[in-house]
């Protein structure tokens, strides 16, 4: 059984990976970064170190990779006999791949091939594989001939890896990974660290609106606190307090919106608390802020849930006060920080021109009830 996964960054190497690996796969690693692409076809192992309680390293070998830019021959003639391709590459380039995973499907039906290979995005998004599919149909339409389409949830803490460290991941031990198995009609993949899940929708949301947002609200207050290490970002007792009613907020929402029980909801909470301030495991603020305005966007960790409580009149304040706190953001090496930062100073003083920016940055009108907090944060920003 072979997989192809495009991204062989953190996520790539030190969860997807080493789980396929664990399952029986061999592994085709596809990245744009050529010097990682080098790094993988120089080396026949690397270790996932897990860093906590009940920690053990697993090597993972069996691997290959492509540069998915400059050998895109190579890269269609993997597709074609792949079982599974899988991807760890950000929300936002998954449109980029699209076409290139087409052009792999359209070289597999050419060929002939028995079986329908799975596609699996494995990004912090709310049905990021129903996005990739899409943009994948809009290049070939004939796609679910030759492919099947799951949605799924993936959770572990991979932070940025310390340089000279070569392939190697550190990791936390938890990891969870719930995938939609309805698609696949009751012939699942054998892979023993998935878990099949008939309905994705209450996993991949609490999981987004509880650890996403945890994590991101504990970034940016952090950040705002002058801390740099997300474990010692909740030591502080100002801002512990700040994120622990941002999560009072989502599981307000979540315990509404799905029936998890109240009690259960809290002993999420408090475990994903305990696996932020985990003090072996190297993570920062820059890295979990990292991306503000994807994170401020409309269906995201802060103005998702935001929006759903202030249409139902409940109250928002923290995740607001969560919002003004990424706004607040500024680091330069961030592409997309440095964005938000010229567009708010290019804004600031002109409340028409802040307004305008709630809308076009979270995708709120000025009719939503969750407008009027949004301005005022913008226009303070
Ligand atoms: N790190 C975590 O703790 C974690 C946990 C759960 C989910 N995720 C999600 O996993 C995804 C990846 O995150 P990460 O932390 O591994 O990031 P990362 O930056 O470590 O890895 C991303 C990789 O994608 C590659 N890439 C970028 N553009 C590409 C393209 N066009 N084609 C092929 N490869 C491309 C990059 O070169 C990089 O190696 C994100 O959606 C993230 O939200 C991360
Ligand atoms: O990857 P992002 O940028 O969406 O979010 C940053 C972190 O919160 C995230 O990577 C977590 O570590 C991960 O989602 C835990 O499962």
């Amino acid at each position: 059984m072979k997989a192809v996964h495009f991204g062989a960054g953190n996520i790539g190497r030190g969860f997807v990976g080493v789980l396929l690996h664990e399952a029986g796969y061999e592994l085709v690693f596809a990245d744009v970064a050529d010097a990682l692409i080098g790094q993988i076809n120089d080396q026949d192992s690397y270790v996932v170190h897990e860093v906590g309680e009940g920690a053990r390293d697993h090597e993972v070998t069996g691997f290959s990779g492509v540069n998915s830019a400059s050998d895109l021959g190579g890269l269609r003639e993997q597709i074609v006999s792949a079982d599974m391709i899988t991807t760890a590459v950000g929300p936002r380039v998954l449109q980029i791949i699209a076409p290139t995973i087409a052009e792999g499907l359209r070289a597999r039906a050419e060929a002939g091939v028995e079986g329908r290979v799975a596609v699996m995005a494995c990004e912090n998004a709310i049905n990021a594989t129903d996005g990739l599919a899409e943009a994948i149909r809009a290049a070939y339409p004939e796609a679910d001939q030759v492919a099947i389409f799951a949605n799924t949830a993936v959770d572990r803490i991979v932070p940025d890896q310390a340089p000279g460290q070569g392939l190697d991941v550190t990791v936390e031990t938890y990891h969870e990974w719930a995938v939609e198995s309805a698609p696949f009609q009751g012939q699942t993949p054998d892979v023993p660290g998935i878990t099949w899940v008939e309905d994705l929708e209450p996993y991949i949301t609490r999981k987004l609106f509880t650890v996403n947002t945890g994590h991101a609200a504990t970034a940016y207050f952090g950040r705002q606190a002058g801390i740099t290490k997300i474990s010692d970002v909740l030591a502080d007792a100002q801002v512990r307090s700040q994120v622990e009613a941002v999560l009072a907020e989502t599981k307000e929402l979540l315990v509404a919106k799905f029936g998890f029980a109240p009690e259960v909801q809290q002993a999420y909470v408090e475990k994903i608390i305990t696996r932020f301030t985990n003090p072996h495991l190297p993570d920062t603020v820059e890295r979990v802020g990292r991306a503000p305005l994807r994170k401020i966007s409309r269906t995201e960790r802060f103005v998702g849930p935001a929006a759903e409580l202030a249409e139902r009149g409940l109250s928002a304040d923290a995740l607001v006060a969560a919002v003004a706190a990424a706004l607040a953001f500024d680091v330069p090496e961030d592409p997309e920080s440095a964005e938000l930062q010229a567009r708010l100073a290019a804004a600031r003083g002109d409340r028409q021109a802040t307004d305008a920016l709630v809308t076009d940055l979270t995708g709120i009108a000025e009719e939503h009830p969750l407008f009027p907090a949004l301005s005022e944060v913008f226009a303070a920003a």
